[in-house]
Formats: structure tokens, sequence, C-alpha cells
């Protein structure tokens, strides 16, 4: 297998760390400073600082340099990724294409493979999701993620030449599953950041974990997921991860609304643009996810995390 990796932000550099212990691999970035810089300090100082890019890997901006990659991983954000396939409909033709992202499209409500699905003629289109922070793959730490492939044949294949010394990879035929956990877990951790930021406790975390667990079931079984996807590595296992440490960017926007402070607008969040992605259709969907929407109105600055819970808490009591 022969991989390139378009996007050279933090998750893009740290799969192409591992994946270059495999053999070559050509990382490209749109930028062509960061990729001329990530050549001549082997390091990419921006997204993952502090870890030397190995020999095996190339950094262009040369799109032609992926010439002869069969297999291109698509680690941009969520809500860049169908710009960047327009962009780059020529290279991307005829190759296996892995999307690296985790989210749901403002404008369309739809996940990674829908949205390549859309935009692309071909459809060779997959998904590597689950539980995974970048220093931590990049670092050379044990991760286990999920690759989801409609084709299992397809996804057979990418199982075995995307795992590494430390990436295992699990696969599944549930698209829509993988994606939805990988995207609705982010929104979870924004609650839970919020919750533990605004002194609420441990006990108050678990309660929106495990509800939150609840509603990301309940969205992704109405949308035609299997429950034991939700309960795997793209779903209980990277909610369980984003939503109880500090590396999580969506954690960390959370624990700001929590604490009243200000967040770099800067950094990716894809929980935020997913939460209204969901929040606007959920009613159409007929669908209840109260916490998505308590997610969306703190972001809004239309509720405290306080104001917040005890609409949670007032809810009508029911079975679990
Ligand atoms: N950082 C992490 O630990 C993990 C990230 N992910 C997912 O990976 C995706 C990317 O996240 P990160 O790499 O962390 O973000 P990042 O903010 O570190 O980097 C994003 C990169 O995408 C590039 N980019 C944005 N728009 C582009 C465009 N139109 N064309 C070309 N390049 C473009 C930026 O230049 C930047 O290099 C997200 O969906 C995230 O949820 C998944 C698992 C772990
Ligand atoms: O997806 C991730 C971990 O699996 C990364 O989480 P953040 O995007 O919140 O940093």
């Amino acid at each position: 297998m022969n991989i390139g990796i378009l996007g050279a932000g933090a998750f893009g550099t740290a799969l192409a760390i591992s994946l270059a212990g495999n053999g070559p691999v050509t990382l490209w970035a749109r930028s062509h400073t960061q990729a001329a810089a990530m050549r001549l300090n082997r390091e990419n100082a921006q997204h993952l600082p502090g870890v030397r890019l190995p020999d095996a890997l190339s950094a262009t901006s040369d799109v032609t340099h992926l010439a002869d990659c069969d297999t291109l991983l698509l680690a941009v954000p969520m809500q860049q990724l169908r710009g960047f396939l327009n962009d780059h409909a020529q290279t991307l033709a005829d190759r296996v294409l892995v999307a690296c992202c985790k989210g749901i499209e403002l404008d369309s409500g739809h996940g990674p493979i829908d949205v390549m699905d859309s935009a692309l003629a071909h459809r060779r289109n997959t998904l590597l999701t689950g539980p995974s922070f970048a220093h931590d793959i990049a670092r050379g730490l044990p991760t286990a993620l999920t690759l989801a492939s409609a084709d299992d044949d397809l996804g057979r294949i990418l199982q075995q030449g995307l795992t590494t010394a430390n990436l295992r990879l699990y696969r599944t035929t549930d698209v829509t599953g993988a994606q939805l956990g990988g995207a609705l877990k982010n929104v979870m951790a924004i609650a839970c950041g919020a919750v533990i930021g605004a002194g609420l406790g441990d006990s108050a975390r678990a309660a929106l974990m495990t509800r939150g667990n609840a509603e990301m079931q309940r969205m992704a079984i109405a949308l035609g997921a299997r429950a034991e996807t939700l309960a795997g590595l793209s779903g209980l296992g990277d909610l369980v991860l984003t939503c109880t440490s500090d590396q999580s960017r969506n954690y960390r926007l959370g624990l700001s609304l929590g604490r009243g402070e200000s967040f770099d607008p800067t950094v990716t969040v894809e929980g935020a643009a997913t939460a209204r992605a969901v929040a606007a259709r959920c009613v159409d969907w007929n669908l209840d996810m109260p916490i998505t929407n308590a997610v969306v109105a703190m972001l809004d600055n239309d509720l405290t995390i306080h104001d917040a819970m005890a609409q949670l808490l007032a809810r009508p009591l029911k079975e679990e």
C-alpha cells in the first residue's frame, strides 16, 4: 500500500509518523512554508511540536508528489472537507480514500463518508475513527481505532495496511454508526468539560456521559446504525477518552464555558458545529436530544451550565 496523507495538522502528522514505521509515507500540507519547514527541521512545529518526523516521511505541498499513492488519508477538519474535496477532485480521483475527521457537516447534516459519497463520483470512501490523541499516536503509545468501510473486502485491505506497531485497527461495515459515534462524542465532551469547569463534580460527569451515550445511541439507531458499533471504539471508547482528558480540545472548550473563560477560536473543535448541525435537525428527525440542545444553548450564551443542568434534572422522570 502506498500511502499519502492530506492535511498536516496534529492528526495527519501523527498518523504519518506512525505509518512511516511501515514504509515511505507522503504528508501533504497546503502551506508551502509549513511543508518546507517540516522538511528542514524534521518537526511540525505548529501542530505537533517536540516530535521528530521520521526519515520515511516526506513532507510536501505539491499534490503531484501524491501521484503514486493508491491510498489517501484525508485529515482536514469536518467543516472544510467538502471544499477540500472539490478543490482536489482530480488528485483524489480513482484512489481509496480514508476520511480521518469527526463531525457532521452543518449545511447537509451528513458525516464524512456521506459527504465524500455525495461530492465525489467514486465510492471507495472509508473512515478511520476511534479514541486516539495525536500526541499519543505520535509518541508511539498504544492505540486502537476503527476502520469503517461499507465494502468489507476493502476494509480488510485497509485494516492490514494501516495497522502499525502502535495502531491496532478493528473494522466495521457500519459506516453510519462509526461516523455518528465519532461526531457525537465531541458534543458530549463539551458538556462534560462544562460540568467539570463549573465544579459540578465527577458524579454529574458520569451521569452526563451515560445519558450522553444513550442520546448518541438513540440518534445513531434512528439513522440506521447498529447498537454494537456505538458500544465499540468509535462510540463508547471515544466518548470515554474525550470526556475525561484535558488533551481533548472539545473537553477544554467545555472547561472554558464552565469557568466563564474565553477560548481560542482558531483551535479545531469539531463538537461545536456538530452540535448545531444536530440541534437544527433533531425535531425533523423526531429525536429527543436534550444534552446536544443544552450544549448549543451554552455555546450561544443562552444558558449557563448551572441553568442547563437544572433543566436536565427537571426533565420528566423516566425508565432508564
Ligand atoms: N488531534 C487529534 O488528536 C485527533 C483529531 N481527529 C480529527 O482529525 C481532524 C483534523 O484535526 P486535527 O489534525 O487535530 O486539526 P488541526 O487543527 O491540528 O489541523 C487541521 C489541518 O487541516 C488543514 N486544513 C484545514 N482546511 C484545509 C483545506 N481546505 N485544505 C487543506 N488543508 C486544510 C489545516 O491547515 C491544518 O493543518 C478533525 O476532524 C479531528 O476531529 C481525530 C482523532 C484525533
Ligand atoms: O478525537 C479525538 C480523540 O479521539 C480528539 O479529540 P479533540 O478533537 O477533542 O481534541
